[in-house]
């Protein structure tokens, strides 16, 4: 019975698949591979054109089982992949030099990283592994040393950072939040507001907060706070009370993953750009925040203000609670400035003030005492901001 040579490796739809590395220098390097299955046709047009040479007989030093010829292969030369899957093909020859290009630190690797495997193909391989290991492990120790020396790396890999959280946690909340609660609802409030709440630790920010009593007024109300940054999402989560829905920009429900999980926590989105729109989803609130017994966040300023003092505030909020005649609850964050600033590349660790003020009612009150009460809430707003922010300033009105 005659013995089977050793099996040559089986090949699925060749001129697609890489083939596993052959030594292609040195004493056992093939002139050409040759598979032991039928060649499929090409999907090139070369086999329209004049037939090809007679393959070159396999060298025979080939490796072969010990004291057996290897049988002669029916194949023609193996046409192996010349780069990324096109169907482009070229020639392994003896000592051809490989394809141009770089191929990641490493690869020219040292004599000793070759010879940590089997085939030359799989020394490459680790030696390359190895390479990029030790760019990474370089880029690592780097990073702390340009933090430091850079203020401008340190706040773009900071808010970069703090983006990226933004983005993967929403994209693994938000599954979360279909699964335990279904869909949009207040309730996902606390399952996003527990993950947020993590988010300080990253930056080294603390929150010491005052006043929190004064959330526990009966049924729904209207919250205003000031507003300096995309960090006051973590301030928002660190007091946020329970069934608390906030006003955004409708820009934000195409914030990818971002705007999918604010539209699951039952945002309220209005377009800033049309103040009769607006006015409308505002009055909405006004009817349905009794019924569903929600609280809603606003932040009057209408945009992001890290000045360390107060915009004049939009009257939208003020609106809604008259209508809805409830109570008004200011809530104050000190001011970022001692250790956030964009223009100054500043984003250091530093601690936060938060203060909750005592509810300002609003039964009674007409649409026409708006303007006042806009003015009173600015005014003790502004006042709060200096004194948690340790700035003495004069306060005058929200016009
Ligand atoms: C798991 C990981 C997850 C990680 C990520 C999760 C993050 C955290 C999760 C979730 C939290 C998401 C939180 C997002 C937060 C985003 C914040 C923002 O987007 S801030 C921008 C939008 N907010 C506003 O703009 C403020 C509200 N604005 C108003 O209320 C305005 O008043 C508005 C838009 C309604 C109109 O603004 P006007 O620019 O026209 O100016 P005006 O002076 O207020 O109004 C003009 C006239 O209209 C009357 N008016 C206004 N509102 C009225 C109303 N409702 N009814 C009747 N009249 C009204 C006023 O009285 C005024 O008239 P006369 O000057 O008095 O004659
Ligand atoms: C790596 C991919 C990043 C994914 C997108 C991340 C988008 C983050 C948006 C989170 C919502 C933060 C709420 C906020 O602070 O929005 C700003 C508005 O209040 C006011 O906007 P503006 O000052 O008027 O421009």
């Amino acid at each position: 019975m005659v013995k089977q040579g050793p099996k040559a490796p089986t090949y699925y739809h060749e001129w697609t698949q890489i083939p596993p590395r052959m030594p292609t220098r040195g004493p056992n390097a093939p002139s050409s591979h040759h598979g032991r299955h039928p060649q499929p046709p090409h999907r090139t047009t070369k086999h329209l054109r004049a037939p090809l040479p007679a393959p070159p007989q396999p060298p025979t030093s080939l490796p072969t089982a010990p004291g057996r010829p290897r049988p002669p292969s029916p194949c023609p030369p193996r046409l192996a992949e010349g780069r990324a899957g096109a169907g482009r093909t070229a020639h392994i020859r003896r000592g051809q030099p490989r394809a141009k290009g770089w191929k990641g630190p490493g690869f020219s690797s040292p004599r000793w990283a070759r010879g940590l495997g089997g085939v030359k193909g799989r020394e490459e391989s680790s030696s390359m592994e190895l390479g990029w290991l030790l760019w990474g492990a370089a880029v690592l120790l780097l990073l702390p040393v340009l933090m430091e020396l850079s203020p401008a790396v340190n706040f773009a890999l900071r808010i970069g950072f703090y983006y990226l959280l933004f983005f993967v946690c929403s994209a693994l909340t938000a599954p979360v939040c279909l699964l335990v609660n279904g869909g949009r609802t207040v309730k996902n409030m606390r399952i996003i507001k527990t993950v947020v709440k993590t988010f300080k630790y990253f930056f080294g920010l603390r929150f010491e907060v005052k006043g929190l009593e004064n959330f526990e007024v009966e049924g729904p109300a209207i919250i205003v706070s000031n507003h300096q940054s995309i960090l006051d999402m973590m301030g928002l989560m660190e007091v946020l009370p329970d069934n608390c829905v906030q006003v955004g920009k409708k820009e934000l429900m195409y914030a990818g993953t971002v705007g999918l999980i604010i539209y699951l926590g039952g945002v309220i989105f209005i377009n800033r750009k049309s103040t009769s729109s607006a006015k409308m989803v505002m009055a909405e609130v006004a009817k349905t925040m009794a019924t569903d017994n929600v609280k809603v966040w606003v932040y009057p300023e209408g945009t992001r203000n890290c000045t360390g003092d107060l915009l004049p505030f939009k009257k939208g909020a003020f609106h809604v609670a008259v209508q809805a005649q409830v109570p008004v609850i200011p809530v104050v964050y000190s001011s970022f400035t001692t250790f956030y600033n964009p223009k100054k590349n500043l984003f250091t660790s530093g601690k936060i003030k938060v203060e909750v003020l005592p509810p300002i009612e609003t039964k009674g009150l007409t649409s026409d005492d708006v303007s006042e009460l806009t003015d009173r809430c600015y005014r003790i707003m502004r006042e709060t901001l200096f004194r948690l922010s340790g700035r003495p300033g004069e306060v005058k009105d929200s016009s």
